[in-house]
């Protein structure tokens, strides 16, 4: 990555690039303008689920902000996953922040940014303080539980019985702003509603409001574009191997000429098209279809619109879409892959961030050796089936 820019102007078009919406923007211009000190921002992550590709996407934002000569904090929510629902139980949850912050420093890496330049935190090493925590109970007293759920309504899982913890969580997002020192905070724009309570009250606390900075979401490849925990095919995973890439990519949803709903493009657009031009320069792009000669022979495409145009027209097939965006995967994730196979620290964050569930081992185990007593015989899994001990459960049994 080339040099820092120096120039306020120019600064502020780096550090607002890509982005949905920036709330506060005067709160930026000053720092920069006036001030004349880098912005200082953080990005926080909550080490729940795995890392996906669309990790990719703030990713490269981070690049942009330390262009602009920003001062970067990561953090690693490690309690936020415990306060989403239990994501994490806390047995776990610091392997996760670590597996988190080695992905993110690999996908770092592999973009060429610099990541001593990165300061990471990890959320419980100040959360837990006397200060944070009288500062949660300040702010419980002048937030209402109906504006804290909602705050939380796109960030914490919405489930029936709602726990205390998801008011919580927006609290404690919003007082980190504080706690890390901090001119704004970068998210996706589903957190807009959180930036929006932390800019509504840490005023109230004594504390002064900050700039919010936002990304588009990032559509999936699923029908309707959604990212689905429950649809794995709509989610690539960080570590993916080149194979089961190539069959997620061919089961996503990409209809002939339809470039309005159509997840692989996106993903050219938002993810394979900034990366591009950080490492080659601004306003560059290319983008490579190996495709058979009968159907016209490889191609490249030298601007995302040129890539779309060709798709809308149908001059390029999905089959072909499909195939140039895979191998545009498998080259984004193969540092990754080869970092994590490299590293034993990785290894066991992941291991040990992402243990087997028990109750699926035993059961496994179980049936595989019903299945050598009697070899031939369809295992049948009974495990959870209630054990007879009366007559009358016997009869009941008997009934079900
Ligand atoms: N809410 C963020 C995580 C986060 C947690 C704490 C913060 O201070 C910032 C961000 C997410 O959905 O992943």
């Amino acid at each position: 990555m080339s040099d820092t820019v120096t120039d306020p102007q120019e600064q502020y078009e780096w550090i607002t690039k890509n982005l949905q919406e920036v709330l506060n923007p005067q709160i930026i211009k000053n720092v920069l303008e006036v001030e004349k000190r880098p912005l200082r921002v953080y990005w926080g992550t909550a080490p729940t689920g795995k890392p996906h590709c669309g990790y990719f996407v703030p990713m490269t934002k981070l690049a942009h902000f330390l262009k602009a000569g920003c001062e970067v904090t990561v953090l690693l929510a490690d309690l936020h996953a415990f306060l989403d629902n239990m994501k994490a139980p806390l047995e776990v949850v610091n392997y996760r922040a670590k597996y988190y912050e080695l992905v993110v420093k690999s996908i770092l890496k592999s973009i060429n940014v610099p990541i001593e330049k990165l300061r990471f935190v990890v959320g419980s090493e100040y959360q837990l303080s006397a200060e944070y925590t009288m500062d949660i109970f300040r702010l419980s007293n002048i937030v209402s539980q109906n504006d804290a759920k909602r705050a939380g309504a796109d960030v914490v899982k919405q489930v029936a019985n709602p726990l205390l913890s998801g008011l919580i969580y927006p609290l404690m997002q919003a007082l980190d702003e504080q706690h890390l020192g901090v001119d704004a905070q970068f998210g996706g724009v589903d957190q807009r509603k959180i930036f929006v309570l932390a800019e509504e009250n840490l005023q109230s606390l004594g504390y002064s409001k900050r700039a919010h900075l936002m990304n588009p979401m990032v559509p999936g490849l699923a029908q309707g574009g959604k990212m689905s925990a429950s649809d794995p095919n709509s989610k690539i995973d960080i570590l993916e191997e080149p194979k089961v890439v190539k069959k997620k990519i061919a089961s996503a949803f990409c209809a002939p000429g339809n470039v309005e709903e159509n997840g692989l493009l996106s993903f050219v657009e938002f993810v394979v098209a900034p990366i591009y031009e950080l490492k080659h320069g601004k306003g560059k792009f290319e983008f490579e279809i190996q495709r058979p000669e009968k159907f016209g022979g490889d191609v490249t495409y030298h601007s995302f619109d040129e890539l779309k145009e060709a798709f809308r027209t149908e001059k390029l097939s999905p089959v072909d879409l499909k195939t140039g965006v895979s191998d545009a995967i498998n080259e984004l994730l193969a540092p990754i892959i080869k970092d994590f196979k490299e590293s034993p620290e990785f290894q066991e964050a992941q291991a040990k961030g992402y243990p087997a569930p028990v109750e699926e081992k035993k059961k496994v185990k179980k049936v595989k050796d019903r299945g050598s007593r009697y070899p031939g015989a369809k295992p049948k899994d009974d495990s959870t089936a209630p054990v007879a001990q009366t007559a009358e459960q016997l009869e009941h049994t008997k009934l079900e």
